[in-house]
């Protein structure tokens, strides 16, 4: 059996028949404590192939599993903590409110007084603040730990850097070091080559013409 946590096998995607291959033939997989960065300019395809390796957007061909299985299983699901660009929080709820929301639905016991990321993060004077009441990057940031609250074993998360200060970005790329250390995977994208810097560490591949390109 495959070793990947979040694998694809050629995958090609088009969102109609009458226009070009959005994605073209990409296979990739994501590995225990493996960082893998997916850069791109705007418009390369870099959020379909995030949507379709977690099961949010079918692809025309080819074969996406979540350690083995189909995405769109709950126990695949389980395993997957996803930050895509919309947030997931509701507006009216404190952010404590949201993440005791997650967690329920999660059924997992959660207290944001002992979660580490609320704590690198900086949430924590936050955490009683409406949501809808939080700027983009403080949002972003509950996002992230409302993402990871479940402890998943992938953490996927298009364009982490972007919207955020200087003390985010290296909050966020030491806590995404941090989770690779304990053997997660993480998926990012980026379309600012800029990220590369901050996430060293990272398999870096870039989406050319559909295609993913290794960078060494
Ligand atoms: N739901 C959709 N229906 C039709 N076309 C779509 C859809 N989603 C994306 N596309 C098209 O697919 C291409 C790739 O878009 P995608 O959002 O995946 O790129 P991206 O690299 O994430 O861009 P950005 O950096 O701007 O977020 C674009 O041409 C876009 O217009």
């Amino acid at each position: 059996m495959s070793d990947c946590v979040l694998e694809a096998k050629d995958v090609w995607k088009r969102y109609d028949w009458n226009r070009g291959w959005v994605l073209r033939g990409v296979s990739l997989c994501s590995r225990p404590g493996q960082g893998v960065l997916v850069i791109g300019p705007n418009g390369s395809g870099k959020t379909t192939l995030l949507r379709i390796l977690v099961g949010l957007t079918r692809p025309s061909r080819g074969t996406v599993l979540v350690e083995g299985r189909p995405p769109y299983l709950p126990e695949a699901r389980r395993a997957l903590g996803v930050v895509l660009h919309h947030s997931l929080l509701y507006d009216e709820l404190t952010v404590r409110e949201n993440l005791a929301y997650y967690a329920r639905l999660h059924g997992v016991e959660y207290s944001p007084e002992e979660d580490e990321v609320v704590e690198v993060l900086g949430l924590r004077r936050y955490l009683d603040t409406r949501a809808g009441d939080l700027s983009f990057g403080w949002k972003k940031r509950a996002n992230i730990a409302r993402a990871l609250l479940h402890r998943p074993r992938a953490l996927v998360i298009d364009e982490p850097f972007t919207g955020l200060d200087d003390a985010a970005v290296e909050a966020l790329s030491g806590l995404m070091r941090e989770l690779l250390r304990r053997g997660m995977a993480v998926l990012a994208t980026s379309p600012q080559k800029g990220a590369v810097d901050a996430l060293q560490e990272f398999t870096t591949f870039v989406i050319e013409s559909g295609r993913l390109v290794r960078v060494e």
